[in-house]
């Protein structure tokens, strides 16, 4: 071995009981599922009978050619089933030969099944190298994706998976497993110091591409994880957005891809419940914030706020106030972020503050409340970013449930910034009238009550048009 070779230990394979998955899996959060179990499933069914709903399918998942294991999988995550993306990407994903794919659907609609399906098909269990190759813009999505995978191939023996993010701790491990899910820094330099076999990887999957490949370093990153791999590799991009500027780049990425995309109209999730609030100044927002933290514990709650300081002054402020939160941002090192993570997914902590960081892909049930403390915008802070406004109220309203996504304004500018994202979006927003607080609460308390007791969306819709 030369000198300048890695020192390389022994791969360590992720297992099922170490896997994040939410929406009726085993590991549950802080809303226990069995509480609601019953009338959730009730009203899933009727969305997904109605050919409207992006929760309809015609078919179920045996009609989907799906292996018994993975059926198996799949039956243990408590789906029943498929959604529409589900329903419409597997079997072109699954074609022979495989065919890239570019595809889009609503936030918590299911993509992640959809492409991890289409990974565990093509696995040859036989030969213990890498395959398949899921990246994520966070190492948050990136550990909830390879919880997902895990779970559903529990059955398929001898199956191991495996994490690429950063971790000091083990810099010279080989990552001896089938399928791997990482964010594209990482695995760049490990396909780099070849402690990532590439020549037997047969699918490169980028979760939430839109922005994988828009946003400047993790273009460059995924661009060359690419070219570091086999020619002939399946190329699968998914996402809730993909604006115009990137679909052509996206075109490019993955040549050739059977499309499946929605008009941005079609974007918004009727489950969530899009409210603002207008605060006459900055600084009465904090005042705001801590009206609304009994609401918030309720059940799970996610502040988005726009910078790191912000994200951790609210903290600070907040916890010296006698609340419990949480705060997840760029700034912390990749154990600290796990553990903050891992505490809210478990509901131990119910309130997170983080930045754009956890926008998107995240899943955890529990969360009805999503509060824009800062109205999202484009980096230079003037322009409005409606695919992040979408991400972020993403957050709540998953598979079905329902949710409130509630925005501050301050001023002129963040009202104008709103605006334009109702508009892009050609969605109702429903102010709250502040001067009446018991009311408000009373309102929110319903829709939170709400989606613990399945209640429909036309009936919540009912519930605040009243507003
Ligand atoms: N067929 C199904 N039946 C029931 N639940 C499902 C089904 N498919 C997925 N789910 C659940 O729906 C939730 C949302 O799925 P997922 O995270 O894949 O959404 P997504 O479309 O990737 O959303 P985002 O755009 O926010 O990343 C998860 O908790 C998942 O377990």
């Amino acid at each position: 071995m030369s000198t300048s070779e890695p020192v390389t230990e022994p791969a360590e394979e992720f297992t099922v009981a170490q896997a994040q998955v939410d929406g009726g899996g085993e590991v549950a959060n802080g809303s226990p599922l069995a509480e609601t179990e019953y009338k959730v499933e009730v009203k899933l069914a009727d969305m997904q009978a109605d050919p409207n709903n992006p929760l309809y399918s015609a078919k179920s998942f045996e009609e989907l050619k799906l292996s018994d294991e993975l059926l198996k999988g799949i039956q243990h995550m408590n789906f029943r089933k498929p959604s529409k993306i589900q329903e419409k990407a597997l079997p072109l994903l699954l074609l022979d030969p495989p065919t890239n794919m570019i595809a889009q659907s609503q936030s918590g609609t299911g993509k992640t099944a959809a492409f991890s399906l289409n990974i565990l098909s093509r696995i040859d269990i036989s030969r213990v190298e890498p395959q398949a190759l899921a990246l994520a813009p966070s190492r948050e999505l990136a550990r909830q994706i390879l919880g997902v995978i895990t779970h559903m191939g529990q059955f398929m023996e001898g199956l191991k998976t495996m994490a690429a993010i950063p971790d000091p701790s083990r810099r010279n491990q080989r990552f001896e497993a089938h399928v791997l899910v990482g964010t594209p820094g990482t695995v760049q330099e490990q396909l780099r110091r070849k402690l990532i076999k590439a020549d037997g990887i047969k699918i490169l999957v980028l979760d939430e591409a839109d922005n994988m490949l828009d946003q400047q370093g993790l273009g460059e990153q995924c661009t060359r994880v690419k070219t570091l791999l086999p020619k002939s590799i399946q190329t699968v991009l998914f996402s809730a957005t993909f604006p115009p500027a990137v679909i052509n780049y996206a075109n490019r990425f993955a040549p050739n891809a059977n499309v499946l995309t929605l008009a941005h109209e079609e974007l918004t999730i009727e489950g969530i419940k899009q409210l603002y609030i207008d605060i006459d100044k900055d600084n009465d927002k904090y005042a705001t914030l801590l009206k609304f933290y009994g609401l918030m514990t309720q059940a799970s709650s996610i502040i988005f706020v726009r910078t790191r300081r912000t994200a951790e002054e609210l903290e600070k402020r907040m916890v010296a106030e006698g609340h419990k939160v949480a705060q997840l941002s760029g700034a912390l090192e990749g154990p600290e972020r796990d553990r903050v993570i891992d505490q809210f997914r478990s509901g131990e902590a119910k309130v997170l503050i983080t930045t754009n960081v956890l926008a998107r892909g995240i899943d955890v049930e529990s969360v009805t409340m999503v509060i824009n403390y800062d109205v999202p915008t484009m980096a230079d802070g003037r322009e409005a970013d409606p695919e992040t406004y979408l991400h972020r109220i993403g957050r709540t309203g998953r598979f079905g449930r329902v949710g409130v996504a509630l925005t501050f304004v301050h001023d002129r500018q963040s009202w104008e910034q709103l605006h334009a994202i109702a508009n892009y979006f050609k969605t109702d927003l429903h102010p709250i009238d502040t001067s009446d607080w018991d009311n408000v609460e009373e309102m929110i308390q319903n829709i939170i009550k709400s989606s613990r007791a399945g209640k429909s969306t036309k009936e919540m819709t009912e519930m605040i048009t009243g507003l």
